[in-house]
């Protein structure tokens, strides 16, 4: 039997590619799929298409440097051509200076130089740091020192300063612009009260201002208020509904007004050659459509002159805050407690919102108003002129007994003492406009001003009476109070107050600003018994040879 053949096995192998011989000699060119040839086309195709960009650009960039190089070239020589001009157009100048300068004198030459340094000066900024420049910080007071001249310095004369000053060639100038406004004013030296009472204000300190009528108690407490508010506006001017800084609270509409112009009088004297910056007061009190005063209220606010009631309507309405507000002055302090503003005048203080400093003025000061001061002032300093509620001494105070029935008639003799003009005061409303008819009559030009009457009619009494229109003014103590009239000759008290305070004011309308004055008060069995008295101890205090004189009508 034969035996089976060996089985096989097919081993699996990758096909290798398939070579084309045709014999051993012959070379054979590979076959290169369609595909690829394409592609490698191709590429040679893009390499060969980037050559020729990239020789093209070459070319391109070394033109454009030949051109840049050109340009700079000409640029260079144009620079030579101008430096050349102007060095020739400098020598022209220099030597035609050269020429007039040899033709000035020294002291032009000197003037020329000195203008050249300040317009150099002008053009460039302040010398502070940039942080002040940048926040806009600007001093407006010297650093306070402790230093104080000895008293060897102190105890020389102003003549013997201005000496010393020019024999060592020494100018001292100081900023006055107010000095000499208040100079043209005649007010060369401060009184008694501005003396004591500007510098103690100016320390922030809360105060009792006592003079007599007429020692411009006005002036002191409206000028440390002026420097506040100038201060505060000169370091950030104040846009509209800010401020005020201060408000000044008076008892009557006239007063107000008065003591308003007074402020706008000094503060636009401050602004007037533009060194200081225009402070904005408004006067708020009753009668007047406050329309008139929208203008002053459009704008950052400075100063309120104010009565009551109108203060208070207006903080209601928030035409203005007194968030800011830090100075609270009243003016014939006493009488606006007698006139039953105390509780509205604590109202007004519940408007502010921080410490306030808070001033008290008047020409006299009962009992009662120092209670209300202990109460509502700070460590209070009582400046006091003389005795509280004295009568003024440039007043020589006569007193006349007059019936009832005869007060009229004498009148018209008690006239003839002084020439106008004259103020008459009764308490009685109807009185005043009874006195008014009467002089009428008798061909005297005069006017009435008290309570009810319109706005219009005491504003038209006061200016035509202020002017010199009009002779006599017949009065209720009331609407008179703290009025400053130029030069009234004489008092004539017809009825005396039963308040002895009222009656100091009243006298007090004469004598003013260091003149004389003549008071003559009508006294008979109506004047109560206490009034008298209290008037007796004025007269005798006051120094005054006082006589009760019978008028020899009676
Ligand atoms: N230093 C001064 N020198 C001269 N006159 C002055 C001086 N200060 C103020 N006066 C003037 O004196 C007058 C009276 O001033 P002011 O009205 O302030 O007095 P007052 O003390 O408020 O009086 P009253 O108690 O009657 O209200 C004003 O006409 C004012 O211009």
């Amino acid at each position: 039997m034969s035996s089976p053949a060996p089985k096989r096995r097919r081993t699996q192998r990758e096909p290798s590619p398939p070579v084309y011989k045709l014999d051993d000699n012959e070379d054979v060119e590979l076959y290169i799929p369609v595909a690829q040839r394409r592609q490698a086309k191709l590429a040679k195709l893009t390499s060969a298409g980037s050559s020729r960009e990239q020789a093209a650009r070459q070319k391109q960039q070394e033109e454009e440097d030949r051109e840049d190089e050109e340009r700079e070239e000409e640029r260079r020589r144009e620079r030579v051509r101008k430096e050349r001009t102007l060095l020739m157009e400098a020598q022209e100048v220099h030597s035609k200076k050269a020429e007039e300068d040899s033709k000035k004198t020294t002291q032009e030459k000197t003037e020329e130089a000195d203008a050249e340094i300040l317009a150099a000066i002008a053009s460039r900024r302040k010398l502070a740091s940039d942080l002040e420049l940048a926040k806009g910080v600007s001093y407006t007071e010297s650093v306070k020192t402790s230093w104080r001249p000895p008293r060897f310095v102190t105890d020389r004369s102003e003549d013997q300063h201005r000496k010393l000053r020019e024999k060592y060639h020494i100018i001292v100038e100081v900023p006055d612009i107010l000095v000499k406004f208040l100079k043209s004013k005649r007010i060369t030296k401060p009184t008694p009260i501005q003396l004591q009472g500007i510098p103690t204000a100016f320390a922030g300190r809360d105060m009792i201002g006592i003079a007599f009528t007429g020692s411009g108690k006005t002036l002191a407490f409206c000028l440390p208020l002026i420097m506040f508010a100038l201060e505060e506006e000169t370091r950030l001017p104040f846009v509209r509904g800010e401020g005020p800084v201060g408000v000044i609270l008076c008892p009557s509409r006239e007063l107000a007004t008065q003591t308003y112009e007074n402020v706008m009088m000094w503060t636009a004297a401050l602004a007037k050659d533009g060194k200081y910056p225009q402070l904005n007061t408004v006067l708020c009190i009753g009668g007047i459509s406050m329309g008139e005063q929208s203008h002053a209220l459009n704008k950052g606010l400075h100063i309120v002159v104010a009565t009551p009631g109108r203060l208070i309507d207006m903080l209601e309405k928030r035409r203005f805050t007194f968030d800011n507000c830090k100075y609270l002055c009243m003016d014939e302090a006493d009488r606006m407690i007698d006139l039953g503003f105390e509780d509205d005048v604590r109202n007004i203080m519940s408007f502010f919102k921080r410490q306030r400093q808070t001033l008290l003025f008047s020409a006299t000061m009962p009992r009662k108003i120092q209670d209300f001061a202990q109460q509502s002032l700070v460590k209070p300093v009582l400046v006091n002129v003389g005795r509280a509620g004295a009568a003024n001494l440039d007043v020589l105070q006569v007193v006349e007994y007059v019936k009832q029935e005869a007060k009229m008639v004498y009148l018209l003799e008690c006239l003839q003492k002084t020439p106008p003009p004259v103020i008459i005061f009764s308490e009685n409303k109807n009185e005043v406009d009874d006195i008014q008819e009467y002089l009428l009559l008798k061909g005297i030009e005069a006017v009435a001003i008290h309570g009810s009457k319109t706005q219009e009619e005491r504003q038209y009494a006061i200016k035509s009476f202020k002017s010199g229109a009009k002779d006599v003014m017949v009065a209720s103590g009331v609407a008179s109070k703290g009025l400053d009239f130029n030069d009234i000759q004489h008092v004539i008290i017809f009825s005396m107050p039963k308040e002895i305070e009222d009656y100091v004011h009243q006298i007090g309308r004469t004598g003013r600003s260091g003149k004389t004055g003549i008071a003559t008060t009508f006294v008979n069995m109506n004047t109560p018994e206490q009034t008298l008295l209290d008037l007796k101890y004025l007269l005798m205090e006051a120094g005054q040879k006082y006589v009760i004189y019978a008028s020899s009508q009676i």
